[in-house]
Parts: C-alpha cells; structure tokens; sequence
C-alpha cells in the first residue's frame, strides 16, 4: 500500500518534470488520474479545443462545481468545462442572492474545485462587485482568482461596459469567459430573473454586447435565458463558443447548476432547467433510513459493524477494574 503510493508519487514527480520540460506544464496535465479516483484518462480541454469543437460542431459540456467530490464528478466524465458559478452563494451557501458572495468565499471553493478537477477546463465567476470598482481592481481580483484560487479563467456578466475590463484582463493573459442575457447579479436592477431579448431592440443590444465582447477578447460565451432564435444567430455571428443556459438547442454547448441538474435544489425550478437525476429522492431515503435504524438500534451491527477485544485481555480488563 505504502510502496505503492510512493511508486505513484514518484512517477508523479517524473512526469511533472518531463511535462514543464517540454513547455506544456499544466498543473494537472500530469497528475495521475487514480491518485483522485479517476480511472479513465482524457485530453486536457484547452482554449484550442473548444474553438474545435465550434468549428466541427460537436457541443460543449459545462457543469457547475462548489466543492471536491463535484469537480471529480465532473473531471470523471466528458465534461468540457467546469464552472464554480456564483449560484455557489444560492445552492450551496444559502444566501438568497448571488451578490451576497465575496471573492474569499468564492476562492475557498475554487480551491477545493481546483483539487478534484483533472481535464476540464476550469472557470470561474468573478464575484459581484470585484470587477466594478476599477479596472485595476478587476485585475488583482482576477490575479487572485488564478493565484489564490486556482482557476484557469474567471467569467464576467454584462454587456459592452465591461470591454476596457475584458481587453485588460485577456492582454495580460487571464482567459475571459463573457456572460450576457439574463444576468442574476443585476436581478434587482431587471426587476426579477427575466427571459432577455425579446423584443427587437432588446436582442440587437444583446448580439452589439456579444460582438463587442468578443472584439475585447473573450474566448467564449454564456448565453442565459434569452429566445432561440437568438441564441442560435448569436452563436452564428461570433466565432468563440457560446455556451447556453435557457438559449435553445443551437448554441456552442451547454450548461447547467449542478443542483438543478441532480434534481437536488428546492427552489423555483427555472424552464431552461431539465432534472437528468431525481439524487434528492436518493439523499432523502439515506438521511430517513439512517435515522431509523439509529433510532431502532439496528445500527451497528454487533458483529460486522463493531470491534472486539480479545476475550483474555477483556476478563483481565475486568479483574483489574475490582482491585482499582
Ligand atoms: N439553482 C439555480 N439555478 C440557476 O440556473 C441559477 C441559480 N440557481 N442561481 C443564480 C442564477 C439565477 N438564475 C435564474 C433564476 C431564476 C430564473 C427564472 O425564474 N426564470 C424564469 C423566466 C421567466 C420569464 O421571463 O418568462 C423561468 O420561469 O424560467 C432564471 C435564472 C440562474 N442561476
Ligand atoms: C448558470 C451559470 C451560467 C452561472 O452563471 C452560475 O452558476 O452562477
């Protein structure tokens, strides 16, 4: 057990060597797969590859992570992209919005996600208010965000405003993932989570904001809760990725809230949201069925869920007891 770990660390520290000679260190390039669990190996997603996939049409998966065990979820299958989104604050935290999250709490999970993400490419939201303050701000912000949490690139909502940020960003190496459409953070200002772009003018502001994104750098996308038609004249009109959530079938790729996904999050199910787990049924027959059988005593099991002690040493045990 021991002698073998060691071999896996060793061979570890080999290919992490070979991998930063040969100019394509990436943290986690290297990293054996079963040292997390994972017992297949897959490409690395890249920037490069996902312009690929745009290019010979085959979608993009992007799957939200919080913690460890999501992002090896993730990392354990074809996920494209994981995203610490800032639903982090709602599904996880139980704030009731996303702006309530700060960059330290957001950092905290990206570094657990960070630990349990292999291939995918990893991303994630840059908190509301760390990239409002300022363009510098938004930059040490974003800094933070690779340094201290580990991410491969930070995500951003909004429109043409954020352009001198996003140019900023990009130039000095920090792939920016956009966001447009129906942007939670600025739900008070919307009047509530509202399909976006129905009207004309609405989805020309929507295709100018994803045009001047683009332009400034972006490598990619999010598309929320806007009309398919959109969503798929978007996404033929740019040549980075779009990734949709509530934007029809016709975007680059697609992606979901863990929870919503799991079927797990009790609050309001949105329309874009298909449930491809029903986990909280499961959850909830584990918690009630524990519980039962602490309550009846049947939990441990005497003989396969307990210890024992030798019979000698425990009478010796006994006998000392009498003479204390
Ligand atoms: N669980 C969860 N899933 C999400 O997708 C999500 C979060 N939380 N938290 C952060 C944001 C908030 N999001 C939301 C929240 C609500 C709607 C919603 O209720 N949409 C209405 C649209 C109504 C309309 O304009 O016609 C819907 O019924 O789909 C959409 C996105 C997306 N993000
Ligand atoms: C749903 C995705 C796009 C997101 O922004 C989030 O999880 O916060």
């Amino acid at each position: 057990m021991l002698g073998s770990s060691m071999y896996a660390l060793r061979l570890q520290r080999v290919e992490l060597k070979h991998a930063s000679r040969n100019g394509i260190f990436r943290r986690w390039m290297s990293v054996r797969p079963q040292d997390i669990g994972i017992s297949e190996v897959r490409k690395k997603v890249t920037i490069q590859s996902l312009y690929q996939n745009k290019a010979n049409g085959t979608p993009i998966s992007m799957l939200t992570a919080y913690d460890y065990p999501t992002a090896v979820a993730c990392s354990s299958h074809p996920v494209d992209i994981t995203l610490v989104g800032d639903s982090l604050a709602q599904v996880c935290l139980g704030y009731p919005s996303t702006t309530h999250l700060s960059v330290a709490e957001m950092i905290h999970h990206t570094r657990a996600v960070a630990r349990g993400t292999t291939h995918p490419l990893l991303i994630a939201d840059m908190p509301f208010g760390s990239y409002h303050t300022g363009i510098e701000d938004a930059l040490r912000n974003a800094v933070r965000m690779v340094q201290d949490g580990h991410v491969e690139g930070v995500k951003m909502e909004g429109g043409q405003e954020l352009t001198e940020i996003v140019r900023r960003l990009s130039s000095v190496g920090i792939p920016v993932m956009a966001h447009v459409g129906l942007l939670p953070q600025r739900h008070i200002a919307m009047s509530g989570y509202k399909v976006q772009g129905r009207d004309r003018n609405g989805a020309k502001r929507i295709l100018a904001d994803a045009l001047a994104l683009q332009e400034a750098g972006a490598f990619s996308i999010v598309l929320e809760a806007i009309p398919k038609e959109l969503g798929k004249y978007i996404t033929e009109k740019l040549e980075i990725p779009t990734i949709g959530i509530g934007a029809g079938p016709h975007t680059d790729g697609q992606v979901l809230v863990w929870d919503d996904m799991m079927g797990t999050w009790n609050g309001h199910k949105a329309k874009f949201v298909r449930r491809f787990a029903n986990a909280k049924h499961e959850r909830d027959s584990g918690v009630e069925a524990y519980c039962e059988a602490v309550k009846s005593r049947s939990f441990p099991d005497e003989n396969t869920e307990s210890y024992s002690l030798d019979k000698n040493e425990w009478a010796q045990f006994l006998e000392d007891q009498k003479s204390q």
